[in-house]
């Protein structure tokens, strides 16, 4: 399969064979950067999102944040137009990954879906799939066809990535349903890292896990940025401290307005000494 986003990435298959369980997804190239300009988004004649221009860093993590309904999800959705799986969603503007346009004539967006990983609220592993073959579910969708070696080399690459091989490598082969919550989220992520992304997507990602799996996974992130570059809407102001190198601060511009980028820069200047009143207002606690 060609790239849609570089002509450069090799297929998963190529690169596997020149790759190691050891060598990890590290040592194949490095991550790269987004650039948002003027972004609308509709759906139908909802207006959700209006003038978003913003450079995401490459390996680094963004965290998107806001009060309900300012279009955080729908942002970060529409950054591998996931969002259009909603009948009349439209885009005007721009969205740049590596410099090419996602929306340009001819991208195809089930290629896009499949090269930038998202990862959802719910972990949603395919419950009746093994372990393994739930980590390889992407590669194969892609018409990758895998030897066997080539498949164990994959999975334990994904499921070390996603700090997850200890707890599994002696039942690869039991349902991904019987994992905990925690687990299941990992499980997701080593799917998505499998067909080795640019691009990782989380939307709000520990919503539904409790305290010690959320800690697993902000630690995941951390160690996945080296690699990847990562976007997280999240309504957890200490995650979004805690885990993100840079801070957006969404919020809607009225009542049945759309929502709009207040402002956004390092996470320690947002948190400490936010340019806006209504951003400082949000991450307090005062609103939202
Ligand atoms: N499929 C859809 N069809 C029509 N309108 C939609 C759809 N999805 C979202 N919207 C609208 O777009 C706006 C932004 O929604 P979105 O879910 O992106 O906000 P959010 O900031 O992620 O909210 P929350 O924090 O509550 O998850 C809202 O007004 C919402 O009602």
């Amino acid at each position: 399969m060609r790239s849609v986003l570089r002509d450069s990435v090799p297929t998963t298959a190529a690169r596997t064979t020149s790759a190691t369980a050891a060598d990890g997804p590290a040592s194949r190239r490095p991550a790269i950067g987004i650039d948002v300009e003027d972004l609308d988004i509709y759906y139908g004649d909802v207006h959700a999102v209006r003038g978003i221009t913003l450079a995401i860093q490459a390996q680094s993590v963004t965290s998107i944040i806001g009060p309900s309904g300012c279009g955080k999800s729908t942002f970060l959705r529409s950054l591998n137009r996931m969002h259009e799986v909603a009948p009349g969603a439209r885009v005007e503007g721009t969205v740049r990954v590596d410099g090419r346009d996602l929306y340009a004539p001819g991208v195809d967006p089930v290629l896009v879906r499949r090269e930038i990983g998202m990862v959802f609220q719910r972990p949603n592993p395919f419950p009746t799939m093994s372990i393994k073959d739930n980590v390889l579910a992407g590669v194969r969708l892609n018409g990758t066809r895998l030897k066997k070696d080539e498949a164990d080399t994959i999975a334990e690459r994904s499921l070390r990535g996603a700090n997850l091989w200890d707890e599994v490598k002696d039942r690869l082969n039991r349902p991904g349903a019987g994992l905990s919550g925690g687990q299941q989220q990992r499980l997701c992520i080593a799917r998505a890292i499998a067909v080795e992304p640019q691009v990782l997507l989380m939307d709000e990602p520990c919503s539904a896990l409790d305290p010690i799996s959320t800690s697993a996974i902000e630690d995941l992130i951390g160690q996945l940025k080296d690699e990847y570059t990562i976007v997280i809407v999240t309504h957890n102001m200490q995650q979004a401290a805690r885990v993100s190198d840079e801070t957006a601060f969404f919020n809607l511009a009225g009542v049945g307005e759309p929502g709009q980028l207040i402002e956004s820069g390092p996470t320690t200047k947002i948190f400490s000494n936010p340019d806006n009143p209504s951003t400082e207002a949000y991450i307090t606690g005062r609103f939202g």
